[in-house]
């Protein structure tokens, strides 16, 4: 099967001894090439370590994360930082956003990091498909949180990752934005066959995926395919999450 990611046998330890933590306990799993997938569990259950080994944020203390064809275990730092910036894109909660720069130099970053020559038609693209055409001159303190985030997410498309990886990227929005932000992840991932990993909280987002992972306890220990709102709330009321 085509994964965009796959990890095998991923665990994760944090500390040594009787202060041990087991974050991740032998995660294996593949997210589909093209896909939307939600990653959801209680507070704890290891969701954010799940996508920070997966994006190559974080090392596992064992197992494999292959990103694409790439196997990242064992990449020195450096290399592990060029693959970040150039294999997958961020979406984060906060937004993120450089407040000096303008919406277009922010989009831009990744790639004057990179080194990267901008590819014109692509960032064109990218702006009209973020409904930013018009406030590319503006700086982040100009735009509602909703035009932030979707700036962020343009800034997360710009390099053509991989997987673009999304970390509560709604916990900051009201609820009419957090739609407007998710709808647009929604037509990254038809319109332009994105592949897209989201840890999310609430089950609204949860919604927009084609797939959600329940995570506990450090293990995956259900997928359900077609979420909705109300199945993805049962499923994590199950879990204990709400009690
Ligand atoms: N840097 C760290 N040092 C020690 N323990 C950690 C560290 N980061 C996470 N943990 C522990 O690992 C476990 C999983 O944490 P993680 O943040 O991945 O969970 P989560 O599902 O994202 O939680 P939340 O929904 O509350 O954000 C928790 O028990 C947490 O306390």
């Amino acid at each position: 099967m085509d994964d965009a990611v796959r990890l095998d046998a991923v665990s994760k330890v944090y500390g040594k001894g009787q202060g041990a933590v087991a974050a991740l306990r032998e995660v294996t799993i593949g997210i589909p090439r093209g896909g939307f997938t939600a990653v959801m569990g209680p507070s704890g259950s290891g969701k954010s370590t799940f996508l920070h080994c997966a994006a190559g944020l974080d090392r596992p203390t064992s197992g494999s994360v292959r990103l694409g064809d790439i196997e990242l275990a064992g990449m020195d730092e450096t290399r592990l930082t060029e693959l970040r910036r150039e294999r997958v894109g961020f979406v984060f909660q906060a937004f993120n956003l450089v407040s000096s720069l303008t919406v277009l130099q922010n989009i831009t970053l990744p790639l004057r990091l990179a080194g990267t020559r901008v590819d014109r038609a692509w960032l064109d693209e990218v702006v009209r498909r973020v409904r930013l055409d018009g406030r590319t001159g503006h700086r982040p303190a100009e735009l509602s949180g909703g035009q932030q985030q979707r700036v962020a997410i343009a800034r997360a498309l710009v390099t053509r990752p991989e997987v673009v990886f999304g970390d509560e990227p709604t916990g900051a929005l009201d609820m009419m934005t957090a739609r407007d932000v998710l709808t647009l992840l929604r037509e990254v991932v038809d319109g332009l066959g994105q592949t897209v990993v989201m840890v999310t909280h609430d089950p609204l987002a949860a919604s927009y995926a084609d797939t959600v992972l329940f995570l506990a306890d450090g293990r995956v220990v259900d997928t359900m395919s077609a979420p909705t709102v109300d199945s993805v709330a049962d499923r994590m009321t199950r879990l204990g999450a709400w009690v």
